[in-house]
């Protein structure tokens, strides 16, 4: 995997990713597939809108259908039919959010299945083993996702463990290496003398790539501003920068002023399918009633399949009707959004005027009439 760094805007920066299976332009944008599918989407769509990259879940789909059938099937990318890059979580966080009795040893996490109750336990070598027979281009360690909120002395234990999962993470991917890529994750909880300590020892076993785990976890947002503020512009230049789990558009310009390249969240698709929809006018609710004969398109200046060819009253008929339709058009909508949002605002780093940027749509990311 190559990390080429093309234009700096303060310490924003343009950057091309390049895997085998295509090149990521950054800051990126990754839709959430956690069971292999972005939900409602076809990867066609997904593609058509202008993604590169997809995210999807090794909890889930060791779990269901389980990771040798997708090996002995072929691969996650025949599985799901998408052939561009794929980044795998390890279940760092799924584990911690969805699992239920869960027991963390040294030797890895006891959990019982969310779906059927079975039990499990996953090591850090079983993690990097799961996610090589997947054939995700770009792999996660397995971490322990420090909830919030959590004494200064859990989370220095904690990082204890973390680092060395990451190192038996590395040890067990050189033996089994291949052309995928492996990125480390720096916990630290939202102390950031914590955060400096968990870099130093992620960054000292070299990985292809850093994120910074353990935030957009419920924390409030100036701790995580203050976190991404002092450590991510430290975090290896030369390498990616991934904040995992976020985000809302205010919270990515943020990040992306502080140096940060890649990001996942379930925000535009979620939303979508409570009817919450991004539009540059602002946030709205499709529910509301002032939109039953609204026969304007959802953005005037948006040119998606939805906005070219439906209007607020039909998008808010079928919400009611609780019709599939309604999922499926908004979720086009709001990921067509953030994919030209996040579009722009390569343009806006690569002509030097991402803080005008920023200036222009903090206004709009405001406007709220959900
Ligand atoms: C704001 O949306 C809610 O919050 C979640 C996103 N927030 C988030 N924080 C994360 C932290 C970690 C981590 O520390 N380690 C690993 N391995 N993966 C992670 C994945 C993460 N995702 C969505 O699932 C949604 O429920
Ligand atoms: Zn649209």
């Amino acid at each position: 995997m190559q990390f080429k760094i093309l234009k700096k805007d303060g310490f924003a920066r343009n950057a091309i990713i390049e895997t085998k299976r295509g090149i990521i332009n950054t800051p990126v944008f990754m839709p959430v597939g956690t069971n292999g599918t972005v939900k409602a989407m076809t990867p066609e769509e997904i593609r058509e809108i202008g993604y590169e990259i997809i995210l999807s879940n090794t909890y889930h789909l060791y779990l269901r259908p389980g990771h040798e059938i997708i090996k002995k099937l072929g691969g996650i990318h025949k599985f799901i039919n998408w052939h561009g890059p794929i980044l795998t979580d390890s279940g760092g966080f799924q584990i911690y959010s969805l699992a239920s009795l869960r027991k963390i040893t040294p030797q890895g996490v006891e959990f019982r299945s969310h779906i059927d109750g079975s039990l499990h336990f996953i090591t850090p070598e079983k993690a990097i083993e799961i996610q090589l027979a997947l054939g995700s281009d770009i792999m996660m360690v397995l971490d322990e996702c420090v909830p919030y909120p959590a004494e200064k002395e859990y989370v220095k234990k904690s990082l204890k463990l973390t680092e060395d999962w990451a190192k038996r993470c590395k040890d067990y991917f050189e033996k089994h290496r291949n052309d995928q890529a492996l990125f480390g994750i720096i916990q630290g909880g939202i102390y950031e003398e914590l955060r400096q300590k968990a870099m130093e020892g992620i960054v000292k076993i070299d990985f292809d790539g850093y994120a910074l785990g353990g935030l957009s976890v419920g924390e409030p947002k100036e701790d995580m501003y203050r976190v991404i503020k002092n450590i991510a512009h430290l975090m290896p230049e030369e390498k990616p920068r991934y904040l995992m789990g976020v985000g809302d558009l205010m919270d990515v310009l943020h990040a992306v002023e502080h140096g940060i390249d890649m990001f996942d969240c379930v925000i535009p698709t979620r939303n979508a399918r409570n009817g919450t929809l991004f539009t540059s006018q602002g946030r709205i609710s499709i529910k509301r009633s002032e939109f039953k004969e609204d026969n304007s398109p959802l953005d005037p200046d948006c040119d998606c399949y939805t906005c070219r060819n439906y209007t607020k009253a039909f998008l808010r008929h079928l919400y009611m009707c609780r019709e599939i339709l309604s999922m499926r058009l908004n979720t086009i909508h709001n990921l067509y959004f953030y994919c030209r949002f996040f579009e722009k605002m390569r343009e806006a780093i690569a002509e030097g005027r991402f803080q005008d940027f920023k200036k222009q749509w903090i206004p709009v990311l405001e406007k709220n009439f959900s």
